[in-house]
């Protein structure tokens, strides 16, 4: 243990780590066998980052996806709701683009929140490592976000998964969907200003979001649930089941977009039509593009 190591620079040393043995990992397995490839990167960096942890920070509590899944729940969670600092991990996010050759959209996760941090999210230290893109992103760091304000909005979600009112919202604020893997690799592409927005709905865990959306928030931009509220770490129940991540010049549009779907003025705009609402016909005033 290096008892000068600050947590920032923990965080960024154990994503960097755990993002180079996945990286051997997935070298030495290769993608014949998708499923025994994602089991193999999970553990190898779960075990990394639970043993470092451990060694560095042993006061510490930790929530990790892996120990949820492998049913510690129970007990985990009784010390990290108690304490007064728990690093959220998520050893792989977007395990299924790791599993797949030639994707770079897969994140290693490592978070730290404290009971007395002054924020809402009270995340106090992140890192999202980016392996397959060779970078790792932290709550220290303030990319330069290139101008893109002469282009579409571009928004980034789920490929797997989107929210069934995502193609209808983009279409509405005119932006441009980007499908891609991972909660941090589409994060920390807002981050860098690849993509302007990131929304989903429809289930998530706090370990899928805690270390992008402290690194989003440290770099100025808007992080939120998409009713517009506040995201919490650390609660009893983990699942964070929604989120927006924009750029700030973004979230009041994007929220009220969001709120015309969420509270069914689009949806039932289109029953009581008895056909499929174009946008103008819902909401007039959204057809003005975003930039
Ligand atoms: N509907 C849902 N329910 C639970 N988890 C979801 C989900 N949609 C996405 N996720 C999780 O959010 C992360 C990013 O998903 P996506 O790549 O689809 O954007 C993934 O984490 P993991 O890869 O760590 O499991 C995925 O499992
Ligand atoms: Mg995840």
């Amino acid at each position: 243990m290096n008892p000068t190591e600050s947590d920032p620079a923990l965080a960024r040393r154990l994503a960097a780590r755990a993002g180079e043995l996945l990286l051997w990992v997935r070298a030495a397995h290769g993608h014949d066998d998708p499923a025994t490839l994602k089991a193999a990167g999970d553990r190898a960096a779960h075990d990394f980052l639970r043993t470092e942890l451990a060694r560095c920070r042993p006061a510490d509590a930790v929530l990790s996806e892996e120990d949820v899944n492998s049913r510690t729940v129970a007990t985990e969670a009784g010390g990290r709701l108690t304490a007064d600092r728990v690093w959220i991990i998520d050893p792989l996010d977007g395990t299924r683009e790791f599993s797949e050759a030639g994707r770079s959209d897969w994140a290693v996760h490592v978070a730290l929140w404290a009971r007395d941090a002054p924020t809402s999210h009270r995340l106090v230290a992140a890192a999202v490592g980016l392996p397959a893109q060779l970078r790792v992103l932290t709550t220290q760091d303030r990319p330069a976000r290139p101008d893109r304000s002469d282009r579409r909005v571009r928004l980034a979600a789920s490929r797997s998964r989107p929210p069934a009112f995502l193609t209808e919202l983009a279409a509405e604020v005119g932006a441009e969907l980007v499908p891609m893997g991972s909660a941090g690799a589409k994060i920390a592409a807002v981050v860098t200003g690849e993509v302007d927005a990131y929304i989903h709905a429809g289930g998530q865990y706090e370990w899928d979001s805690a270390a992008p959306v402290a690194v989003a928030t440290a770099t100025g931009l808007h992080a939120s649930r998409i009713d517009g509220s506040a995201l919490k770490y650390n609660e009893a129940d983990p699942r964070l089941p929604d989120l927006l991540v924009c750029r700030t010049d973004l979230a009041g549009p994007l929220l009220a977009a969001l709120h015309r779907h969420l509270s069914g003025t689009v949806a039932n705009r289109r029953h009581l039509s008895g056909t499929v609402a174009t946008a103008a016909s819902v909401v007039p005033s959204s057809r003005k593009e975003l930039r």
